[in-house]
């Protein structure tokens, strides 16, 4: 079984403590073995960062432009292979596995090009003979917390405007997914990375990730995860005076209008709602439905919920993968079974066993729901949508913004009206109209609002907002 170690100053450096990594839709599949760091490694990833710092905040836009361009190139020529065992380590299936990795190509290509593109600002002093120059310079020495639920973009849209904007990096990934970490690891090295510029440090939270958040060597942090973890790291980061950047849960309604187009409304549904296993923060998981197009969108999704095919992510007839593990399944599993008093009736929702060691759970949905209930305020992160009926538009959007998240928000309807004003009063930091609530651009700021993100946006050229810090000069000319 092959063995993979952590990336400190440009060697591959073993701390012992080889975890096994266990394919979700057959846990007998052994990935690999991924060692664990600790404390002292972090101390040790940190010291190469630093060290590495001086040379990389000065190294020219050029040479940050080839390491991520290069970087960008090997991860859409080796798509296929990376995302098949994206798809093996998490559970997606191998068409978002492979999408998912071709995201990340992207990402690592745009920031290649916001490497050349960073400008600043001269401008007149309100006082004569003086200039005013207006610089970004980097953060320093980025800490990166990444989830399982996307083992490759995350790490990709964290590392890449980090490294872009003159930042050294480490990284810790999910324990549940480190393979696809130690993929770009390997890429960055091989793409000319200066010794020491990246460093991977795999482990758990509770050890590792705290060395990362708590060290003194490390200037701001990047966290995406669930909210309780967000609020601990703000809170140290907040006492720490760290720069800190926390993208967490949602709860994203998806409003449907009487004036919907059905087959659309449906599917933007069935794919927000149920693809990825329902494990994304931007999943639409409240589906606010208008009276009139209520019974008609009920039966129409729910027929089309029952005919998706759960099974083996790299089977290529599979539309839902298996939940992660064992851990989030039963707690999707008592979500259901807390659905069952609180809904008027669930549909599908069971553990399926489908002859494999894998964690595989029927798509569910919750009919009859109000949006006071506790599957509704909660944020499940499986295949699980509910039902709420609303009276009309405005009743509708009052249920959409009533809660404490506040990510993504859609809403369906062929009424000009009725989505420009979704588009202005919906409290979330991203809005669909006829478009499923997950599934964004690289290119654009991701975020949302409340609960849901604390700090400057990712991705996109607001990216900068986070991995720089500004710099005011005054020259007299006189
Ligand atoms: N918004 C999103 O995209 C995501 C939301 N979630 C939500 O969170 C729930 C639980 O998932 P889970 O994976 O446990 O989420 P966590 O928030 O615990 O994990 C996210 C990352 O934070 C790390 N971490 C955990 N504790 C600490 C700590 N004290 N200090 C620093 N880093 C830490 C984790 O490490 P470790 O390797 O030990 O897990 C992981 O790398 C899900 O059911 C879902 O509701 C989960 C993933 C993504
Ligand atoms: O919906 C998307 O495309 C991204 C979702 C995401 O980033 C997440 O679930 O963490």
């Amino acid at each position: 079984m092959k063995k993979h170690d952590n990336l400190i100053a440009g060697q591959w450096v073993s701390h012992g403590n080889y975890q096994e990594n266990r394919n979700p839709s057959d846990i007998s599949d052994v990935i690999g073995l991924y060692s664990y760091g600790d404390a002292a490694a972090v101390d040790d990833a940190v010291a190469a960062a630093r060290e590495a710092l001086p040379a990389w905040a000065a190294a020219t836009p050029q040479a940050r432009h080839d390491v991520l361009e290069k970087t960008g190139r090997t991860l859409a020529e080796r798509a296929e292979e990376i995302g098949r065992l994206l798809s093996r380590e998490e559970g997606k299936t191998l068409a978002e596995g492979i999408g998912e990795t071709m995201r990340a190509a992207q990402v690592f290509k745009f920031f290649a090009g916001e490497a050349l593109r960073q400008a600043g600002e001269l401008t007149p002093s309100v006082r004569p003979e003086i200039d005013v120059e207006i610089t970004r310079e980097p953060v320093g020495v980025v800490g990166l917390i990444t989830p399982w639920n996307f083992p490759i973009a995350i790490p990709a849209w964290k590392t890449a405007p980090a490294l872009a904007y003159g930042n050294c990096v480490v990284l810790k990934p999910a324990d549940l997914t480190p393979g696809c970490a130690h993929v770009i690891a390997e890429i960055l090295q091989e793409s000319g990375c200066p010794d020491g510029v990246f460093n991977l440090v795999m482990g758990r939270g509770s050890t590792v990730g705290e060395a990362i958040v708590t060290h003194p060597g490390v200037d701001a942090v990047s966290f995406t995860g669930s909210a309780a973890t967000g609020q601990h790291i703000a809170e140290t980061c907040g006492r720490l005076r760290k720069k800190v950047q926390l993208e967490m849960g949602g709860k994203n309604p998806m409003v449907v209008l009487d004036d919907a187009d059905l087959p659309t409304a449906v599917s933007g549904c069935l794919n927000g709602t149920f693809f990825s296993t329902g494990q994304r923060c931007t999943a639409s998981s409240r589906l606010i439905v208008t009276e009139g197009i209520h019974d008609a969108f009920v039966e129409e999704l729910a027929k089309q919920m029952l005919a998706l095919k759960v099974g083996d992510a790299l089977d290529p007839a599979t539309q839902i993968g298996p939940v992660v593990d064992g851990k989030q399944l039963q707690s999707n599993l008592d979500y259901v079974e807390l659905a069952r008093q609180e809904a008027h009736e669930v549909i599908g929702g069971e553990r399926l066993s489908l002859g494999k060691q894998g964690f595989y759970q029927a798509p569910a949905l919750f009919l009859g729901t109000s949006n006071d209930m506790r599957i509704n305020r909660e944020e499940i992160f499986g295949p699980c949508g509910s039902i709420i009926k609303a009276s009309g538009y405005e009743e509708a959007l009052a249920v959409a913004n009533d809660t404490e998240f506040g990510l993504s928000a859609g809403i369906c309807t062929t009424s000009l009206k009725a989505a420009r004003d979704f588009r202005r009063r919906a409290e979330a930091g991203m809005v669909m109209v006829n478009l499923p609530t997950a599934g964004v651009d690289y290119h654009v700021p991701f975020g949302g609002r409340k609960a849901s993100s604390f700090g400057p946006r990712e991705q996109g050229r607001y990216a900068a907002e986070f991995y720089t810090t500004v710099k005011t000069s005054y020259v007299f000319a006189g």
